[in-house]
């Protein structure tokens, strides 16, 4: 399931479009709307966004440019533009990208069912992307789908962290004043060197700001800028807003961004963007098992472990039976890791009938799905070589399903009968497809 026409049901945190988000989303789009002086309903405010994708990514320091550079396996570009795409009332998303980068991106956009995207030539410089992503927003070229927006966004492709908050601030604060944009407060301090590389002067922290992403114009405003715009400013220019004051005396709106906004720029800005999904996508854990009496205790008890064990994290659980419409839910509300009990028995029925569940729901499109399969095994009735001989089989279902990004593995808990305490997992034998895993099972 991939994210829906303007107007569905849009998914509060990162994934697919699989909860319903109507009620907040109408919320915003109305904020948006009544607060831009258009009415709902009546006429709408156009928003089109413009994400610059044509660098090299030479700070970064490998050969593949950043916003290509795989994050859990997925480009970073493509979080960039869920992110956007979370937000229905932007109509369009242009993307400039070189043209040996054109097939890259197409192929990101059929396998991650980006929607709203529509690809531009970049140019040598980050300015002259952005200018031919308004060009073809601006309907100067042919048999271009696009329409004019009266707002357009312009935001790298680089920051993959944008909330539609924040979008929707300096959407409002660029239809009232004609340009605005989102600001951090620095960290370090700008100073101004001398010819001969000693400090000049030295700015006072506290009187300046960082100039962030996103920012948002007033669609004449900007285009107009870039029409009148020097060529050593399209050369060496950094900054969009400065181009509004210049050619169009127009002073944008400072927005205050929240922290997550930065540009990945260095290779540990990539290592950062891991851990931060990471976190976003660890906060929920789903037990699931059958309604056996046996299951249900041993699935309580594990539940309880969990909850004790992880208090940051929401442990939930379910009846894979009932035809799943409980699960159903948990999915919908994405949950990415599940924990699937399966107590006396090895042969995984109800691990698989999980994953088909999850592979249907296409939760794992967008993220990597953690399935732990813990198989509870009294050793006085299962000899020890039929137990870990039948666990094996698990490595062959982890390596079908690593390819739809579910990953999968396998823990037996070996125990005596009588001996199961919330707090006693006798012998545990784990089989891990993939040390990826590390970073999310053990959490
Ligand atoms: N000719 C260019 C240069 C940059 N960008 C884009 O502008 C955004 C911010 O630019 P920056 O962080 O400087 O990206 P790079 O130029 O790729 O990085 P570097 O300067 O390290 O080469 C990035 O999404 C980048 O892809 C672009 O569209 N066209
Ligand atoms: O110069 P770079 O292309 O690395 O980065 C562009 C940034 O300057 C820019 O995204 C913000 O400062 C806001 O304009």
């Amino acid at each position: 399931m991939e994210p829906g026409p303007p107007g569905s049901s849009r998914p509060t945190e990162p994934g697919p479009c699989l909860s319903s988000q109507q009620g907040a989303d109408q919320a915003a789009s109305a904020s948006l709307q009544s607060a831009a002086g258009a009415q709902p309903g009546r006429h709408s405010l156009a928003v089109a966004a413009v994400l610059p994708a044509g660098g090299c990514g030479e700070r970064m320091g490998v050969p593949t440019p950043k916003q290509f550079c795989p994050i859990l396996e997925r480009p970073l570009i493509s979080y960039t533009l869920q992110a956007l795409e979370r937000v229905y009332w932007i109509k369009d998303i242009v993307v400039a990208v070189t043209g040996e980068n054109m097939e890259v991106m197409k192929s990101i956009i059929q396998k991650y069912q980006h929607k709203r995207i529509s690809l531009v030539e970049a140019g040598v410089t980050r300015h002259r992307s952005i200018f031919n992503g308004l060009k073809a927003l601006a309907e100067d070229q042919l048999n271009c789908k696009l329409s004019k927006p009266e707002i357009v966004i312009v935001h790298d492709a680089v920051r993959p962290f944008v909330e539609e908050d924040t979008l929707l601030k300096v959407v409002t604060a660029a239809k009232k004043h004609g340009a605005a944009g989102a600001i951090r407060p620095l960290v370090s301090t700008v100073i101004s060197p001398s010819a001969d590389g000693c400090l000049d002067h030295s700015l006072e922290r506290a009187r300046h700001r960082a100039s962030e992403m996103p920012q948002a114009f007033l669609f004449d405003v900007i285009y107009e800028a870039y029409q009148q715009c020097s060529d050593y400013d399209l050369e060496f220019g950094t900054e969009c807003l400065q181009l509004a004051l210049k050619y169009c005396c127009t002073k944008a709106k400072l927005v205050e961004g929240s922290p997550d906004l930065w540009k990945v720029t260095y290779k540990r800005d990539l290592y950062a963007v891991e851990s931060i999904i990471k976190e976003k996508i660890s906060q929920e854990i789903c037990v699931v098992t059958d309604i056996e009496e046996d299951n249900k205790y041993v699935s309580h008890l594990l539940e309880e472990v969990l909850k004790s064990e992880l208090n940051h994290v929401k442990v939930t659980s379910e009846a894979l039976c009932h035809a799943g419409r409980d699960l159903q839910q948990i999915i919908l509300d994405q949950c990415y890791n599940f924990v699937c009990v399966n107590v006396m028995t090895s042969d995984f029925q109800e691990t698989q009938k999980l994953l088909s569940m999850l592979e249907e729901s296409n939760l794992s499109i967008l993220y990597p799905v953690v399935v732990v399969s813990v198989h509870f095994l009294d050793f006085k009735l299962v000899p020890p070589s039929q137990k870990m001989e039948s666990l094996m089989l698990i490595r062959e279902f982890a390596k079908e399903v690593k390819k739809r990004n579910i990953w999968l593995c396998g823990l037996l808990i070996s125990y005596p009968q009588a001996e199961i305490q919330p707090w006693g997992w006798a012998i545990c034998d784990s089989v891990c497809e993939d040390s990826d895993l590390d970073g999310r099972v053990t959490e």
